[in-house]
Formats: structure tokens, C-alpha cells, sequence
């Protein structure tokens, strides 16, 4: 389905955020390697949370859900001898399950979504896990990725992280379980630093114990330990919401959006500061974030790898700042569901935008007086790119109409029911 996107001068209303998606893949995982049963209440409900949800029950998680809860009694450190595991679109679940594969006597991961997932590189990840002693057989690092498990003990590990964090946590999910105690090294670089920090607090939830250096770059993990089976509660999710927050700093508006908590460990709640950077008028208390956009941004600079998936939408709000904005340390938003740098900027071109790439930065010439629009858009799969050509079109002259929008639901079924519910001028249309 495509969505038309109509030109909304204003958006007024409050809304709940969604629940976060990186902490609800992560709970739904260490429930799994849990033995008892755990509970986790308001879990996120999107393509890549219903991705982690069938594979652990394909792998033996039993589960139940009502509206706001979903019980789960896990299965350890022996998962289900299952023969094939469907993530659909979703690289974190991908990569957190490949290792958990280890486990396993052997899975293949299919490839679904050949234009997207299946362009994706997982060579630090299937090197790492090699050094371990579990058997790989890939697509030249992309999937379908089959994986033998069984023999993994332990060990020294390395594994580069300049292309995804993901790859390390990861191995942080496994180590805990393996008979051997473990010592990984990060190589290079580690993007997406803060989404380990992230995982580091759901492990210590799950009350397993991870010695970190202060750097994130060296972890020392005892083997046979025992994931516990616990309560959790999933917070409001900041990369979705950023779309929100930067269509409400681009029009005017009195928009308050809840369960946006000030300590989140999420990097993306920077979405805040960086609006308030951009002289956006908004407060932050009691996890509300309330805008009262007059449409007037400023142009900034903003290392982008502190806030990965929030980067499209600032972008978004940059389109129409006074001034020049530069992102820069965004190379790795090139390995996402599209390229997010060519890919996303040809797309913002066509909307009217002034941009411009280089390898790892995006630069924004910014149009205060608004854009043409009047075009097409391809969505690429990918939710990130629709959203933040959702908020250029809400300040277009005329309306733009985004192409297979419905992959919005990889992390947010409902961004155009909120929307609407802004009075943002967004409908469903058949694809002509
Ligand atoms: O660990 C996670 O849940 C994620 C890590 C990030 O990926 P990279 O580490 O590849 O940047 C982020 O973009 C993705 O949406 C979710
Ligand atoms: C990149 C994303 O997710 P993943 O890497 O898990 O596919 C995202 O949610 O923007």
C-alpha cells in the first residue's frame, strides 16, 4: 500500500509512544534463555518484535499474551532442534539469534526480504563465531546463513565492530551460556555504542554478570551461568517517536508525546536536545516531551552514530532549517534496511530537498521556505526512510506519495494512525 501525504501547516494532540522495540527484541530473548517463566508488560508489537516472537517459539519458548503482557517459559541454553527460522526483515534479531544458534544442532536462516535483510554483510559476526568453533555456511556473509551448532565452548573472541554493534551484542547473548569462560576483543571501531549499553542492562537484568571495560571494547563473561526469569517493563521507544517529535518541530504544533523517560539509556532520546539545538521551543519533564513548534529551525552539527535510528528524522527537520546541518559518523547507516545515505538523500532530493553525501556524512542546505514535493517516493523497505519523508511532505507544496508505505509496520504499525490522530493529512491509497 502507499500512503499520499498531503501538505498539514498544523498538528495538535498527545499521544502515547509506542513501546521500544530494541528493548522488547532483547527482554523477548532473555525470557527465552531463561528456564522459569517471565513476564514482560507493555512489549512492542511490530514486524521485528513479532520476528523475535515466532523464532523463540519456533525454537521452544512457550508463550501468552493478553493486552498488556506477554508470559514466557523459556528454553535455557537448548533451544528446540528446528530446521529453518524466518526474522523477516529484522537485522537485530537476525544477529542475535545466529549466535544463539551456536546452541543448536542446526538452523538456517532464510532470506525473505533479498532486496533488504538479504543485502546485508554479517561477516564480523560469522567470523566471530568461528573463532568459537561454530560452523557457518553463508551467502558470501549474507543470508540464507546456515548454522551447526553444538561445539562451541568458549574462548577468545574477536569481532570488529565498525559496521554494527549488533555482532557484539550478539556474542554477549551467547557467551553467558557456553560451557567456557569468554574474552571478546572489539576491533577497530564500535558503532552504535550506546545500543551496547542497552543490551549490557537487559543482561544485568537477567541477572547475568559481564565484566566491561569502561571503553566497551573488552569483556571478560564466566561460562555457565544461568539466565534468570524475571519481570520486565518496556519503556517508550525513542527512534519512533523521533519522527513524531521532528514532524511536530517542522509545523506548528502543541503535541505532547508520553513514556519518554529523561534516563533512558536509548541514544536516540538526543532527539530531544538536537530539536532544542535547532531553537525548536519543547520541554522534557515527567517523560513528556511536549513541542510547541512555530515551524522556525536552526541548522547544527550532530554526530550521528550517538543516535543511529533517530538520524532520518533529524534530517527531516534539518530540510527545513535556516542554514547548513551536517551528521556526521553515519557511514554505518549505509548497512540498514537501505542504504540511508544514498539511497535516503535521492529520495529527499526528489521530494525538493538540498542535500548532499559523502562517505560518512549527510549535509543538509536547508529550505525554510518549504519544498515542492509533488512526487513519488520508493520506500526502499525501509520504515526509517518513510517516516522522515512523511515529515518533509507535511511542509511540501505539494503532496507526495510514498510507495509501499505499509513497511512502516517493521517497527511502527501505527506511525499513520498517529499521525492522523495530529491531524497530519496522511491516507492509505492502492497502488496505481
Ligand atoms: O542492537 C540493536 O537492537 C540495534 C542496533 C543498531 O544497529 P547497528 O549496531 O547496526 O547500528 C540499531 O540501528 C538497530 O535498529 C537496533
Ligand atoms: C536498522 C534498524 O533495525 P535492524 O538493524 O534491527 O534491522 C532500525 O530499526 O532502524
Amino acid at each position: 500500500m502507499d500512503v499520499l501525504v498531503t501538505p498539514t501547516p498544523r498538528l495538535q494532540g498527545e499521544l502515547q509512544a509506542l513501546s521500544s522495540k530494541n528493548y522488547t527484541t532483547r527482554y523477548l530473548l532473555v525470557a527465552a534463555l531463561a528456564e522459569g517463566t517471565s513476564t514482560i508488560y507493555y512489549p512492542a508489537h511490530s514486524e521485528d518484535s513479532d520476528a523475535m516472537r515466532r523464532c523463540i517459539r519456533d525454537m521452544g519458548a512457550v508463550i501468552e499474551e493478553d493486552d498488556t503482557k506477554m508470559t514466557i517459559t523459556g528454553f535455557g541454553s537448548r533451544p528446540r532442534d528446528v530446521k529453518e527460522l524466518d526474522v523477516g526483515n529484522a537485522g537485530a534479531v537476525l544477529r542475535f539469534l545466529m549466535a544463539i544458534a551456536a546452541l543448536a544442532p542446526g538452523v538456517t536462516f532464510i532470506n525473505r526480504y533479498p532486496d533488504s535483510l538479504g543485502k546485508r554483510p554479517h561477516d564480523d559476526l560469522i567470523d566471530a563465531l568461528g573463532q568459537i568453533g561454530v560452523d557457518v555456511r553463508h551467502n558470501d556473509g549474507k543470508l540464507p546463513i546456515t548454522i551447526r551448532g553444538g561445539a562451541a565452548k568458549g574462548g577468545k573472541i574477536q569481532v570488529s565492530g565498525n559496521v554494527s554493534s549488533q555482532f557484539l551484542s550478539a556474542l554477549l547473548f551467547l557467551t553467558p551460556l557456553l560451557q567456557e569462560d569468554s574474552e571478546i576483543e572489539v576491533l577497530h571501531d564500535l558503532k552504535s555504542k550506546v545500543v551496547v549499553g542497552q543490551t549490557l542492562e537487559v543482561l544485568e537484568q537477567a541477572g547475568i554478570v559481564i565484566e566491561a571495560s569502561e571503553d566497551l571494547m573488552r569483556y571478560r563473561v564466566k561460562g555457565g551461568q544461568k539466565y534468570a526469569a524475571k519481570e520486565y517493563v518496556v519503556q517508550g521507544d525513542y527512534p519512533g517517536s523521533a519522527a513524531v517529535l521532528a514532524a511536530a518541530a517542522v509545523t506548528r504544533s502543541d503535541v505532547k508525546l508520553h513514556r519518554l523517560m529523561e534516563n533512558s539509556k536509548q541514544g536516540e532520546r538526543a532527539i530531544v536536545d538536537v530539536l532544542r539545538l535547532m531553537e525548536v521551543p519543547l520541554t522534557h519533564d515527567n517523560g513528556v516531551v511536549h513541542v510547541q513548534g512555530n515551524g522556525k529551525l536552526k541548522a547544527l552539527e550532530f554526530d550521528g552514530d550517538k543516535a543511529t535510528d533517530a538520524v532520518l528524522a533529524m534530517v527531516a527537520a534539518a530540510v527545513f532549517a535556516e542554514g547548513t546541518s551536517r551528521f556526521y559518523d553515519v557511514e554505518n547507516l549505509r548497512y540498514k534496511e537501505c542504504d540511508r545515505i544514498t539511497d535516503f538523500l535521492n529520495e529527499l532530493r526528489k521530494a525538493g530537498a538540498n542535500v548532499e553525501e559523502r562517505r560518512s556524512e549527510i549535509i543538509v542546505h536547508g529550505r525554510p521556505e518549504g519544498v515542492e514535493g509533488g512526487v513519488e517516493i520508493n520506500a526502499h523497505y525501509d520504515h526509517r526512510v518513510i517516516m522522515a519523508l512523511t515529515v518533509v511532505g507535511l511542509r511540501a507544496k505539494a503532496p507526495i506519495r510514498i510507495r509501499d508505505a505499509h513497511h512502516v509496520a517493521k517497527s511502527y504499525p501505527i506511525f499513520f494512525d498517529h499521525m492522523k490522530a495530529l491531524g497530519a493529512n496522511v491516507e492509505w491509497v492502492a497502488p496505481n
